[in-house]
Order: C-alpha cells, then sequence, then structure tokens
C-alpha cells in the first residue's frame, strides 16, 4: 500500500495529520515552534534527548503509540484523546508523534472538515487496482458469479492491503481468506470443539491465520524495513516505556477483529447499493451522471481518484446512506445494564441485556415515508434526528472503520457505474436476514458486463 495511502488511513482512524516537509520545517523551526498547538512527542528511544520538538529525529521516537494502543486495547479508544483535552485543554488540536510521525491531532467537527477538505494529493491507487483488477477479471469469465461472496473477496483483499501492506503475496492473501470463511462461520454456530464440527474448524483456521501472520511478520524481519509497509507493521514495532512489544499473535487477534468487524460490512453494502442502483435504472442514471462530471472536471494529468473527487459525490454517498437504511448490516445492537437504571421512565435491571433495534428504526415510516422505497432522494436536506440513522452505531463502541468503509464503497461503485452493468440472475429474490445481516438467499448469481 502508498505510504500515503496509510497514512491517510491512519489519518482516519485517529483524526491526526502528519507535518510536511522536514526541511523546511528545521529551518524554520526556531520561529515557528512557539506556535505548535499544546501537546507533548511522547517518549524518546534514542537520539532525541535534548529537545523533544527536534523532527529530524523523530524515527527513533517511539512517541505516544503506547497509550494509542493502550486505549484502544481496552475498548475506550476515546481516552486517548480525553487524555490530552485533560492536559492540555479543549482547544481540539493537539501535537504528538504517533507512528513515527510528529503528528497534529484534530479532534473538533470544524477542524476535522478543514483538514479532510485540504488534502488533493492523496491517491487512493493500491484500492483502485484491487477493484480494477477484480471486475475485469470478472468481465472476462462472461459467466454468472456469485456477486456478494465475489465482493466480499474484494473487501477482505483491501482490508488486508492496508492492514499487511502493498507487497503481501496475493497467494498468501488467497490461503488467509479460506481460514477467514473457517473462523467466521464459527462465529455463528455451536461451540462443539470435536473435529467435523464448524467450531473445530473455525479454531484450527485461526490458529493457521496466526501463523500465516506470523509468517509475514517474519519475513519482513529478513527483508528489512519496506517502503509499502502495512498498519501491521507500525503496531508490531511499537514499544512501550519497559520495552515492551505485542507478540505476533495478539497483533494478529487485531487484525482478525478489522476483518470481522469490517469485511461483510463494506463487502455487502457495496454489493447492495450495485444491486439497489440496477433495479433503478433511473437512479443508476443520475448516479452515472454525477461521475461523469467528477471526470469531466478532473486535470488531464490526473490519474485515479483523489480524496477531494470522493467528497464531491454526493448524490452517490445518499445513494450509499439509502443502501445502509434499507439493508442495515446489524439490525441489532447490544448493550448491557451496569446497575439497576431507568430508561424513559422504565426499570432496567443491573445484568439485563439491552438491544438497540436498528432496523426497526431505519425501518419506522413515521421517520421514512414509504420505507421499504429505495428512494436516495429522502436525503436531499433530510438531517434525520438524533438515533434515527445510525448505520456505525454511536458513543465509545462505534464504529472506527466508517470512513474506510465509505470510502471503499465510493471507489468500487464509481468504477462498476461507470464501467459495468450487472445482469442477476433473480432479481428481487428473497433474502436471508440470518445470522446476523441481510444477504441475498442464493448469493445473487450475476454477470458482470463490460460497457462499450
Ligand atoms: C458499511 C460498513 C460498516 C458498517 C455498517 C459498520 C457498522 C458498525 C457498527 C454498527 C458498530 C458498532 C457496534 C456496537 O455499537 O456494538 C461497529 C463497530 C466497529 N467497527 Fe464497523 N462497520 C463497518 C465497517 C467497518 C470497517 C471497514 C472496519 C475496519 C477498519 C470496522 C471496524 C469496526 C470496529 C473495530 C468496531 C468496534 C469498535 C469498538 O467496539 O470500540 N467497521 N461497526
Amino acid at each position: 500500500m502508498d505510504s500515503d495511502l496509510l497514512w491517510l488511513i491512519l489519518a482516519i482512524l485517529v483524526g491526526a495529520f502528519c507535518a510536511g516537509n522536514l526541511n523546511r520545517l528545521r529551518q524554520q523551526r526556531k520561529k515557528k515552534l512557539n506556535s505548535l498547538p499544546p501537546g507533548d512527542m511522547g517518549w524518546p528511544l534514542i537520539g532525541c534527548w535534548g529537545n523533544r520538538l527536534d523532527f529530524s529525529s523523530h524515527k527513533f521516537n517511539i512517541g505516544n503509540i503506547w497509550s494509542f494502543l493502550r486505549a484502544f486495547k481496552s475498548q475506550n479508544p476515546e481516552s486517548f484523546i480525553d487524555n490530552f483535552k485533560q492536559r492540555y485543554g479543549p482547544a481540539g488540536i493537539y501535537r504528538t508523534n504517533l507512528f513515527w510521525k510528529p503528528s497534529i491531532i484534530v479532534c473538533t467537527p470544524e477542524l476535522y472538515r478543514k483538514v479532510l477538505t485540504d488534502d488533493d494529493q492523496f491517491q487512493l491507487g493500491r484500492i483502485e487496482e484491487i477493484v480494477i483488477d477484480a471486475f475485469e477479471e470478472w468481465s472476462e469469465m462472461k459467466r454468472r458469479i456469485l456477486f456478494f461472496p465475489e465482493v466480499n473477496k474484494i473487501s477482505f483483499k483491501v482490508m488486508m492491503t492496508i492492514f499487511l501492506g502493498s507487497w503481501t503475496d496475493n497467494t498468501v492473501i488467497a490461503s488467509m481468506e479460506k481460514y477467514y470463511t473457517y473462523v467466521f462461520a464459527g462465529l455463528f454456530c455451536t461451540p462443539i470443539n470435536v473435529p467435523g464440527f464448524a467450531y473445530n474448524r473455525a479454531v484450527k483456521a485461526r490458529e493457521m491465520l496466526v501463523k500465516g501472520i506470523q509468517g509475514v511478520l517474519r519475513e519482513r524481519k529478513q527483508n528489512g524495513p519496506n517502503s509499502r509497509r502495512g498498519l501491521v507493521d507500525f503496531i508490531r514495532e511499537a514499544e512501550d516505556e519497559n520495552g515492551e512489544k505485542l507478540d505476533d499473535e495478539r497483533v494478529a487477534i487485531i487484525l482478525l477483529m478489522f476483518l470481522i468487524t469490517g469485511r461483510e460490512s463494506s463487502g455487502r453494502t457495496a454489493a447492495w447499493a450495485t444491486v439497489y442502483l440496477h433495479d433503478h435504472p433511473q437512479v443508476l442514471q443520475m448516479a452515472k451522471e454525477e461521475q461523469e462530471e467528477i471526470i469531466k472536471r478532473r486535470p488531464s494529468s490526473q490519474k485515479g481518484l483523489t480524496l477531494n473527487e470522493i467528497k464531491q459525490m454526493k448524490y452517490l454517498s445518499k445513494v450509499i446512506n439509502e443502501t445502509l437504511r434499507i439493508r442495515t448490516n446489524i439490525f441489532t445492537l447490544f448493550r448491557e445494564a451496569r446497575k439497576d437504571s431507568y430508561l424513559d421512565g422504565y426499570f432496567i435491571p443491573k445484568g439485563w441485556k439491552v438491544l438497540v433495534w436498528q432496523s426497526a428504526v431505519h425501518m419506522d415510516p413515521e421517520i421514512y415515508s414509504n420505507p421499504k422505497q429505495f428512494l436516495p432522494s429522502r436525503w436531499d436536506d433530510f438531517i434525520p434526528k438524533g438515533g434515527a440513522f445510525l448505520p456505525f452505531g454511536a458513543g465509545t463502541r462505534s464504529c472506527i472503520g466508517a470512513d474506510l468503509a465509505k470510502l471503499e464503497i465510493s471507489i468500487f461503485l464509481h468504477y462498476f457505474i461507470l464501467n459495468y452493468r450487472l445482469e442477476q440472475l433473480n432479481p428481487g429474490g428473497p433474502v436471508n436476514y440470518l445470522p446476523s445481516s441481510p444477504d441475498p438467499a442464493d448469493n445473487c448469481p450475476a454477470k458482470v458486463i463490460k460497457i462499450p
């Protein structure tokens, strides 16, 4: 994966962006240091004892990565930012050192938007490559594929690339996908750990997956640093104050968590959006016109999509919202009452689960008229009242991959809408809502046809 892209993803996940030209900064350092936002550059390892703000030695600075990982591991990622707020005031902008990069963290909506609208230079190359290659392969087959599982494969590849880096061998990714599929199936079956049962297969597959990731990490140690590194490289190199690192098994578990939470949901949403677009030719036409306009405005020297272009896809984002509403990925979210409490005047005993039934809210005719109708235009100037549209959850457990998911889905739809057509075998066929999320019962056999 491009290092720019990796950093973009990190920026989306933690709301940070890295400082730019180091030489220029060094020259102007004295003058500018005083105007840096409040914050600290974390713990030095070697080489920068004198001045924590010496950017020239940031490579040797483990920075704040350990507190970042600790917050993440303790299921309370916000505590990382809360800590800054407590120590340096509520400005919402702080300096730090994360993943060997001196960084500015921004955490107010205004600043967040400002940062994200300033970045024409980001290239989304590797995700685009994965998507384009898959479409070419499908269309060249000239026969039906099972559309939903195939889109999930793309999603898996994108996530592995972000996690492991763009130089990871395709065959390694393919074998890991096979094991991952068993692990995922194991989440929804009876835990009978006896050979021949799905749960036992999942346990074994998990071991193989961990071994596979350990193999990749070992190979990296042998081959030395590589510029196309992935998130995993940063995580496993991080050390705490006592010099402790996460072992490979824990790194593999973090990867598994990302895959389990992100792979099917992004893939499913991209696949349903494609199906809905093809079932609604007028909507498809409007989406296509928007994408063509974006290409027309593009300078001839530019290759591939930029983040700014994705932000211009206003109509497409309504298509994605409408898909997330009508095909809610996780129909209910769970919480547990930690103490006896009251909700809307009703008593909730300690230990009882509270299920937030998302799909009921998303299909409530009082909020969304004709809720079963796929109608992206309902999002024109429509801001749902609090709690009425939360496909990525809310609060401390909300989805950390929401921006990445929207990015991936937008790239997928951009290339599909402009270049391909979906010919389904059974349009409008039955849908399975269990074990967890809506999928076409027949996995949507379809031909992907290249538009001449
Ligand atoms: C359309 C795509 C996606 C949807 C609809 C979605 C939805 C959600 C929802 C509703 C939650 C909250 C669960 C709860 O409150 O109990 C959640 C959590 C989470 N999501 Fe996503 N997600 C998507 C994509 C992704 C991706 C691509 C990633 C990985 C990069 C990801 C990583 C996570 C993680 C790690 C959590 C757990 C956060 C925590 O417990 O602190 N998700 N997601």
